[in-house]
């Protein structure tokens, strides 16, 4: 503790394998340091607890020092960490999470983060701290001022080994190699599929759009009219699955072009003139979508010559055991903030966006914008706004921090490009006039709007995005949200409808819905809010 402990004394050198050392942090007393630079979700310490009966504690612990020390343990129990357990200082963005061992009787302490030589290690105690916290005051959640008197929780007991015990079945991953790479089956959410990919090996399968076509006269005039086609802008991308030029073998030798989608009842394309001239445009139907096999591409190709493309763009990638134990982590800390959310009296809604595992892991990476993390909950009953729901104020917090940051946005126009559309996915999809005009972004990094962009970055929530919010997430162009508690009647990720699945939406998200967890209360924080 700061008070009892002045800045004078040494602290004592300490033999921690793991590069962990003791040394006085300014204003917080002791605390835990990297002596080297330390991996992300690197296991630092495992401290064995010391612990106390509840009526020892009661009648001695409670009015000591040791108050500001101990976790709650079950049965009413308390419990001192031993080792550097009790010298983790606390921070509202952590670099380590920490969970309790109620069968070893310890608790393991974990980087979220690569960590660098000399950064305190710290932990996130809760909002409810008994000490003036030397990093100031957090503006990432309601001040601890605002939140209800305190639960008789004391000291680092934020959440207690009970609780503790049931998040252990819900948010553990098996440690391990960290670049595993995960079976989807094994992966502690389930991935909505955005696109049925149905079988299309059959030409009566093979799902069809109608395409203006024009047969050439002579086959040296394909050039002129693929440059005409470019220069008046009738290239449209939609018809990018497929091959412009149809060359049809002898006895025929003819050679068609594809002009451009056939929309409403839109007229012919009026056609420049050349010599000779060129016959009427005609109506034909053409595959509407890329083959993903090489036989649908024999049959699609019968129709007109289609780009195969076996894996789309945008499918769902390969996840590793570190990345997976980043996102469980992601969610206990959502989980165990919407808790301490509906202590307070607001509802257990948390929305949480982390620093990217690819930045976590790989310094060189690109921080896509995002350096520290940012968490928010629902505050639609403290403030009386109906809008103010977790995610709206998760995305407005992003944009805060970084309005709040000399550095701006570096999204680059080939991120943008990496949240965006499969290539191949050209299932109809119309210009959304609400569309963010991509060469404005990478030409006006100051326009209004920037700094709310969620490119290359995931969403950890508890509860599934209203369609409010999922629109705003289509907007901020969030590249995968996921959720504990689907929400049947007012969700937009899939509960009431699928924004990202409609059709002439302009930015698709990956969504994973965290498993077993519809209807489980186990942390106390509510399925049956479907507001
Ligand atoms: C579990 S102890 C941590 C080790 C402690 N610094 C020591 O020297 O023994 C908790 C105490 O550390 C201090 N502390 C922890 N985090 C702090 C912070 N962010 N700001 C100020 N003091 C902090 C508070 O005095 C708190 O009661």
């Amino acid at each position: 503790m700061s008070d009892a402990l002045p800045l004078r004394h040494k602290a004592p050198d300490h033999l921690n394998s793991t590069g962990c050392s003791i040394r006085y942090s300014e204003g917080k007393g002791r605390g835990v340091f990297a002596s080297r630079k330390i991996d992300a979700q690197t296991v630092v310490e495992i401290s064995p607890v010391l612990l106390f009966t509840k009526d020892e504690y009661d009648a001695h612990g409670r009015h000591t020092a040791l108050d500001h020390y101990t976790f709650k343990w079950p049965n009413g129990r308390m419990a001192l960490a031993l080792g550097l357990g009790s010298l983790f200082n606390h921070s509202d963005h952590p670099n380590v999470t920490y969970t309790l061992d109620t069968h070893t009787d310890s608790i393991r302490y974990t980087t979220t983060r690569p960590i660098q030589p000399d950064e305190e290690l710290c932990i996130f105690y809760g909002h409810k701290l008994w000490f003036e916290n030397a990093e100031g005051v957090s503006t990432l959640l309601t001040p601890a001022s605002d939140l209800a008197e305190d639960d008789g929780m004391g000291g680092l007991s934020g959440i207690s080994a009970e609780e503790e015990e049931n998040e252990e079945d819900m948010f553990a991953f098996p440690d391990g190699d960290p670049s595993d790479a995960i079976d989807e089956a094994d992966l502690p959410f389930e991935r909505l599929k955005l696109f049925e990919d149905p079988e299309e090996e059959a030409v009566e399968q093979v799902r069809t759009t109608k395409v203006w076509i024009v047969d050439l006269p002579e086959p040296r005039q394909t050039n002129t009219m693929l440059k005409w086609l470019k220069e008046t802008s009738l290239d449209s991308p939609l018809l990018s699955h497929l091959k412009r030029v149809r060359k049809t073998p002898s006895p025929s030798s003819a050679t068609s072009l594809l002009l451009l989608p056939y929309h409403d009842s839109c007229p012919p394309p009026s056609l420049p003139s050349l010599d000779p001239p060129l016959p009427q445009p005609y109506l034909a139907d053409v595959p509407k979508t890329a083959a993903l096999t090489l036989s649908s591409c024999k049959v699609k190709s019968s129709l007109w010559p289609t780009v195969y493309a076996p894996r789309r763009k945008g499918e769902a990638e390969v996840w590793e055991r570190g990345r997976v134990r980043w996102a469980c982590e992601a969610m206990r800390r959502v989980a165990r903030t919407a808790k301490e959310a509906k202590d307070s009296g607001e509802l257990p809604i948390v929305a949480y966006v982390p620093i990217p595992y690819s930045s976590a892991r790989e310094e060189s990476t690109p921080d896509h914008g995002l350096t520290r993390e940012c968490i928010a909950h629902d505050t639609r009953k403290s403030l009386g706004h109906p809008l103010k729901h977790a995610v709206i104020n998760a995305i407005r917090a992003v944009a805060d921090y970084r309005a709040s940051t000399s550095s701006e946005v570096s999204t680059t126009p080939a991120e943008f490009a990496q949240g965006e559309l499969p290539a191949t996915a050209t299932d109809a999809l119309t210009p959304d006039p609400l569309a963010i005009d991509q060469t404005d972004v990478e030409t006006d990094k100051s326009r209004n709007g920037i700094r709310y962009l969620l490119t290359s970055l995931t969403l950890f929530t508890t509860h599934e995005p209203c369609i409010m919010c999922s629109m705003a997430l289509l907007h901020s162009r969030v590249k995968e949200v996921l959720y504990l508690y689907p929400m049947e009647k007012t969700g937009g990720c899939g509960g009431a409808t699928c924004l990202p699945r409609l059709e002439g939406v302009n930015h698709r998200f990956g969504i994973g819905v965290w498993k077993n967890f519809g209807g489980k209360d186990g942390m106390g924080i509510g399925g049956d809010v479907d507001a």
